[in-house]
């Protein structure tokens, strides 16, 4: 049986360069990815800004090669070692993007009250240029992600059981992205963010 449901389609216009292919695994392997995933050692975060302290609004949990630490929201994340599944993901997405990916920040949206405010993954260790590969599981949650240099500017994706969002080249520089919190009464997501920590 293939992963691979219909391919998926590049989105590159200048600045912005992203990857979309919304029944990346099969629903079949969707819904048993899904049900491992849950059973992960979901913790809740805690982030600190201006000297107070916040919970953030998800669970998460951070996995990679040994060294591939992280740090962002003044957080140091130590990884965990690789679970069996997020391996073999990890490994399917390097393989096929052509991407070193060492690490994955797995985060579990509990219900429409979690989510994720606007930033960019543009950690000095991940590179002025990073490949992400986001993989969502469970409730289809709206992913939106704006200019830097003009806020009106919006592109919005509905990240589906089983999709795939990639986003490369220069779109961490020039574009924001969040998971809006919603009023609807959703079940919950998991989603994966795979990507490469370079040593510092
Ligand atoms: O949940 C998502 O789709 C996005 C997560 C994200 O932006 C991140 O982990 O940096
Ligand atoms: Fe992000």
């Amino acid at each position: 049986m293939s992963l691979f449901a219909p391919k998926g389609e590049w989105l590159s216009e200048p600045g912005l360069r992203l990857f979309w292919q919304p029944h990346f695994l099969t629903q079949t392997l969707a819904d048993q990815y899904l049900q491992t995933l849950q059973q992960l050692a979901w913790q809740q975060g805690e982030i600190t800004l201006y000297g107070k302290t916040y919970q953030e609004p998800r669970l998460s949990i951070y996995c990679g090669d040994e060294g591939a630490h992280y740090s962002y929201s003044q957080k140091n994340m130590q990884p965990r070692p690789w679970h069996p599944l997020l391996l073999s993901l990890k490994d399917l997405l390097s393989q096929q993007f052509n991407a070193p990916f060492n690490a994955v920040l797995c985060n579990y949206y509990r219900n429409g009250q979690d989510g994720m405010g606007w930033h960019s993954d543009d950690e000095p260790e991940l590179g002025p240029s990073p490949t992400i590969a986001s993989l969502s599981f469970g409730a289809t949650r709206r992913f939106v992600l704006r200019s830097k240099h003009d806020h009106t500017q919006k592109r919005s994706f509905h990240l589906n059981h089983g999709s795939l969002l990639l986003m490369a080249g220069d779109t961490q520089q020039h574009w924001q992205h969040a998971v809006p919190k919603t009023q609807t009464a959703i079940t919950s997501r998991i989603n994966l963010t795979f990507r490469t920590i370079n040593p510092r």
